[in-house]
């Protein structure tokens, strides 16, 4: 039988996309504009202190396209936590005009394809920090699910763990030449969503996801064994932006 590969796990995460309802918010009176603004502050304040503390993280981004108009990304030790931000938004009075569009549910992980000498590798501060990442507010996201291919002899359950680890080696030898220009946070959702890995990907230059995604799709690991969902893309909202976003 084919020996699987031990993964380490970290935060659990929430993709949460939302389409701002923009008739009833244009139909709402000031006040209520104001009102609904201020909840959202009120909740990005709150999350801010989380992750100032170092237990979650979260970024908001403006999804280009229709598919969305906003994305927010939660990093929170426990799925309760993730369901308690979810209905506290949905709670606020910026939660009447965000019109559920989307969502993705996984675990930041990484798997232990190169041995390590540690007996307990998630302990190691640089890796400790990869699994509870602290999101880099880049300018721009990109986010999509993915699957490793199962049909006939292009089957990435029915490899030899080293020849999937040597796969990999070669992907990431793609990856390394976007450091600086790409960051990329993998998160796990085999038993937790519909695809199994979510690939959120941040850049300075929107243009780098194209190059990154084109490249990698001539490696083996991408060209034979991935499948890949719908993608999304956007562009960072910080706090201080929101206002003038919403303005009408
Ligand atoms: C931005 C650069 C970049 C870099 C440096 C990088 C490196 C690495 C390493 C070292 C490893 C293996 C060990 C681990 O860390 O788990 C991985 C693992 C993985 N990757 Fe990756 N990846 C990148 C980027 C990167 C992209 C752009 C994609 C999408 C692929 C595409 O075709 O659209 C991707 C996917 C994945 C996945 C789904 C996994 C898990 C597969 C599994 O079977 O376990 N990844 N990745």
């Amino acid at each position: 039988m084919v020996e699987a590969v031990e993964t380490m796990d970290g935060w659990y995460s929430l993709h949460d996309f939302r389409t701002v309802d923009w008739t009833s918010w244009k139909l709402a009176t000031e006040d209520e504009r104001k009102e609904a603004i201020d909840s959202l502050q009120h909740l990005l304040v709150k999350w801010d202190k989380v992750e100032d503390g170092k237990d979650g993280s979260h970024a908001l981004y403006n999804i280009v396209g229709q598919k969305a108009d906003l994305m927010f990304m939660f990093l929170r030790p426990t799925t309760n936590e993730l369901a308690t931000i979810e209905t506290e938004l949905n709670k606020s009075k910026m939660g009447e005009f965000l019109i559920p569009a989307h969502s993705y549910v996984s675990i930041v992980e990484l798997s232990k394809y190169r041995p390590y000498k540690e007996e307990h590798p998630e302990e190691i501060p640089e890796i400790a920090a990869r699994l509870k990442p602290i999101l880099p507010k880049w300018e721009h996201v990109c986010f999509y699910p993915m699957d490793r291919r199962r049909h006939g002899d292009e089957n990435w359950y029915t490899l030899e763990k080293d020849v999937r680890g040597k796969l990999l080696y070669e992907h990431s030898m793609t990856g390394r030449k976007y450091a600086g220009k790409v960051s990329q946070i993998i998160t796990g959702s085999i038993g937790l969503d519909d695809w199994e890995w979510g690939v959120t990907l941040f850049a300075h230059d929107p243009l780098q996801f194209k190059k990154i995604v084109y490249e990698m799709r001539f490696d083996e690991v991408s060209s034979k064994y991935g499948e890949f969902g719908e993608f999304f893309v956007g562009n960072h909202l910080p706090n201080e932006a929101i206002a003038t976003y919403l303005e009408i």
